[in-house]
C-alpha cells in the first residue's frame, strides 16, 4: 500500500472538479463526495487524510497501516448503523410481525398474534442483510469517474443495510398512530408514496393514520386539521399529480413540531421531502430521543433534482426527465422550422444538473447542455454564443438546454431566500435569451430565439410507470423500517437494491453531477458541444 505522493495529486486533480489545491492538499468533488485529500509528515511517516465532507469527523487514515482498510470499514459500518428504538428503550421487546408475506386478508386481526408460519422460509429481511454501496473496482485513480479512498484506488467494500419487512416488530399495530407529511416543492409520485404507506400500515393492522396538511406548517397552524387516511381515501390518489396533503416551505421550529407530535400521540412519522425536509426529520428524531419519546421517524427522499447522496435516483426524477422531453421537442420543432432558429429550454435543477443532462441524453435534440457543475462563458472565442453562431452557420438552427442553477456567476445575485432559506436564483434562461439576441444583432445576423420555461410543468404531473414502481417500493419499505424500530433513517435505491440509510449520510450536501463521470462525457459526445471556457 503506497502512501499518498504529490505526484498523484495532479492526476487526481485532472479527474475531479478542483475547488482548491495547494502543494499537499487537494479538495473538490467527485460526484458523490466532496473531498479533501492531503498528505502530511508526522514522526517520519506519511499519512493521508481523506476528509469526506459528509458530516462525520475528519478521519485520518494512515495508509501505511496494514489494517487501514479494516479500520475504514469498521468506521463505515458505524456511520451507516441505523438508529434504533432500543438505543434509548433498551428493554423494548419485539413482537412477531403482523405483516404476513404469504397470505393477504383485509381482516388483519387474524394475524394479531403474529404470522402463523411453520415453515423455515419466511421471506423476511434479516437485520444483518447488507447491500454493496459501490460496485466498481477502479484500477487507477485516473479511471473515469474514479471514487478513491486511498491513493492507489484499491477496492474497499462498503455495505449498507437492506430494506424490507422484518420478522420482529417494535410497535403493536393496534396501538399505533401514524402520520404522513409532505414538505418542500412538489414532485411526481408524492401521492403514490402516501398511498403505499397507508396501504402497508393497514396491512400491518394500523387503524389510526393521519395526514399532516401543508408540510411542517401543518404541525403549528391551528387552522389546519389533520386528515384521516385509509385505503379507501388513498385508493385513486396516484392517478393525479401533486400531494393529497399539500406541501409548503418554511414553518415551525423543531420544538414546536415535537410538541405537536406529543399532543397528537403520534408514534410513527413518515416525512416525504428533500434535503431540507430530511434535516428537519433528523432533528425531530433527535428531539424525540432527547424527550424519550418512542417515535419512529422515517424519511422518503423526494426531489426531482435527484440531489440526494448515494442513491441511484430519487422518485419523480424519471417523470421530470420524461416531461422535459415535451418542452425540448417543442423547442426543437420551433428552432428547426424557423430561419436561423434557436430554442432555449430552462429546466429545474437548483444546484445539480441531472435533469438537464438526462433530458439532453434522452431527447438527442440538444446541441448545448449547461449545468451548474460545469462552468461556462457566454461571450468570447470559446463562449456559448460563438458556438451557437457556428451551429447557425453550419446547420441552420440550435437547441440549448440549461439547468436553472447553471451560470449563476454570470448573473447578479438576488440575495433573496425562500421561506426554507433556499437561495432564490437569478434567471439564467432569460439572461441567455437576452444576450443571444444582443450578440446576433451586433453581428447583423438574424436569429429567431424561442425561449421555453416549462419549470412547473415537469413536476406538477403524475408519476410515470417507472417512478410509480419506485414509489411503491419506497413507501412500503418506509413502513417496514418504522415497524422494525428504526428511526432517523431514510429509504433509497442503491445499485438497484433497496436500502435504509441514516439520514445524515444522505443530506450533508446536495449530490452533484460529476463532470468527470462517464454520463457527462456521454452527454458531451451526444450534443457535440465543446468546453465553453
Ligand atoms: N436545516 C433544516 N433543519 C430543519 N428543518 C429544515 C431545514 N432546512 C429546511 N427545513 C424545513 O424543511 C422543509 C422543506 O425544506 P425545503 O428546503 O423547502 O425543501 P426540500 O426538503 O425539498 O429541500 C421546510 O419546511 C423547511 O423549513
Ligand atoms: O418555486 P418553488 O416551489 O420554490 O420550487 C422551485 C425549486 O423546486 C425544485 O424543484 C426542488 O425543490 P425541492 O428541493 O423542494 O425538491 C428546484 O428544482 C427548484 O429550484
Ligand atoms: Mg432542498
Amino acid at each position: 500500500m503506497g502512501s499518498i505522493s504529490h505526484a498523484i495529486l495532479p492526476k487526481l486533480a485532472s479527474h475531479h472538479q478542483l475547488l482548491h489545491s495547494s502543494s499537499n492538499v487537494l479538495s473538490g468533488f467527485n460526484g458523490d463526495k466532496c473531498f479533501s485529500l492531503s498528505s502530511r509528515k508526522h514522526s517520519g511517516r506519511i499519512f493521508a487524510s481523506l476528509d469526506v465532507k459528509d458530516g462525520r469527523k475528519n478521519t485520518a487514515i494512515d495508509f501505511n497501516d496494514p489494517d487501514w482498510k479494516l479500520k475504514y470499514q469498521a468506521d463505515f459500518e458505524k456511520r451507516f448503523n441505523l438508529p434504533h428504538i432500543t438505543d434509548v428503550f433498551v428493554d423494548a421487546l419485539p413482537i412477531p410481525s403482523t405483516f404476513c408475506l404469504k397470505m393477504r386478508t383485509p381482516v388483519s386481526d387474524v394475524f394479531a398474534g403474529g404470522y402463523p408460519s411453520d415453515e423455515e422460509w419466511h421471506g423476511y429481511i434479516n437485520n444483518n442483510d447488507r447491500v454493496l454501496l459501490k460496485v466498481i473496482n477502479y484500477s487507477s485513480p485516473t479511471s473515469a469517474g474514479a471514487e478513491c479512498i486511498d491513493p492507489n484506488c484499491t477496492w474497499v467494500e462498503q455495505w449498507v443495510h437492506r430494506a424490507g419487512p422484518r420478522e420482529k416488530i417494535y410497535f403493536k399495530p393496534e396501538e399505533v398512530k401514524a402520520a404522513i407529511v409532505t414538505c418542500g416543492g412538489l414532485c411526481p409520485g408524492l401521492n403514490d408514496v402516501i398511498r403505499q404507506i397507508v396501504i402497508t400500515l393497514e396491512i400491518y393492522g394500523v387503524k389510526k393514520i393521519v395526514g399532516i396538511p401543508f408540510g411542517y406548517r401543518g404541525f403549528s397552524d391551528k387552522e389546519l386539521t389533520e386528515m384521516p387516511l385509509s385505503r379507501k381515501v388513498v385508493q385513486n390518489i396516484h392517478l393525479s399529480g401533486g400531494s393529497l396533503l399539500g406541501v409548503s416551505r418554511g414553518g415551525p421550529g423543531i420544538d414546536e413540531i415535537v410538541d405537536s407530535l406529543q399532543e397528537r400521540g403520534i408514534d410513527m412519522l413518515f416525512v416525504l421531502g428533500g434535503n431540507g425536509t430530511h434535516a428537519g426529520a433528523n432533528a425531530i428524531h433527535n428531539e424525540c430521543r432527547k424527550r424519550r419519546l418512542k417515535v419512529a421517524v422515517v424519511g422518503v427522499p423526494k426531489t426531482i433534482d435527484n440531489d440526494i447522496l448515494l442513491m441511484d435516483k430519487t422518485f419523480g426524477f424519471d417523470t421530470a426527465v420524461e416531461e422535459a422531453q415535451r418542452a425540448i421537442n417543442s423547442a426543437y420543432i420551433e428552432a428547426h422550422s424557423a430561419y436561423h432558429g434557436v430554442g432555449i429550454v430552462k429546466l429545474m435543477g437548483r444546484s445539480s444538473g441531472f435533469i438537464a443532462m438526462h433530458a439532453a441524453l434522452a431527447s438527442g435534440q440538444i446541441d448545448v447542455c449547461l449545468v451548474p457543475e460545469v462552468p461556462f462563458q457566454l461571450h468570447g472565442p470559446h463562449g456559448v454564443l460563438r458556438h451557437i453562431k457556428y451551429l447557425i452557420d453550419t446547420k441552420g438552427s440550435a437547441v440549448v438546454c440549461v439547468a436553472e442553477g447553471a451560470g449563476q456567476n454570470l448573473l447578479q445575485k438576488t440575495n433573496a431566500t425562500d421561506a426554507s432559506g433556499n437561495i432564490v436564483l437569478s434567471d439564467i434562461g432569460v439572461y441567455i435569451q437576452q444576450e443571444m439576441k444582443k450578440y446576433f444583432k451586433e453581428l447583423s445576423v438574424p436569429v429567431d430565439v424561442k425561449y421555453i420555461d416549462p419549470t412547473y410543468m415537469i413536476r406538477a404531473c403524475r408519476a410515470n410507470a417507472s417512478d410509480g414502481i419506485l414509489c411503491t417500493v419506497l413507501g412500503q419499505n418506509a413502513v417496514h423500517g418504522a415497524f422494525a424500530g428504526y428511526s432517523g433513517i431514510t429509504v433509497g435505491i442503491c445499485n438497484t437494491h433497496y436500502v435504509y440509510l441514516p439520514i445524515p449520510e444522505v443530506i450533508s450536501y446536495p449530490r452533484l453531477l460529476d463532470p468527470n463521470s462517464r454520463m457527462w462525457h456521454r452527454c458531451l459526445t451526444s450534443t457535440g458541444q465543446p468546453d465553453f471556457i
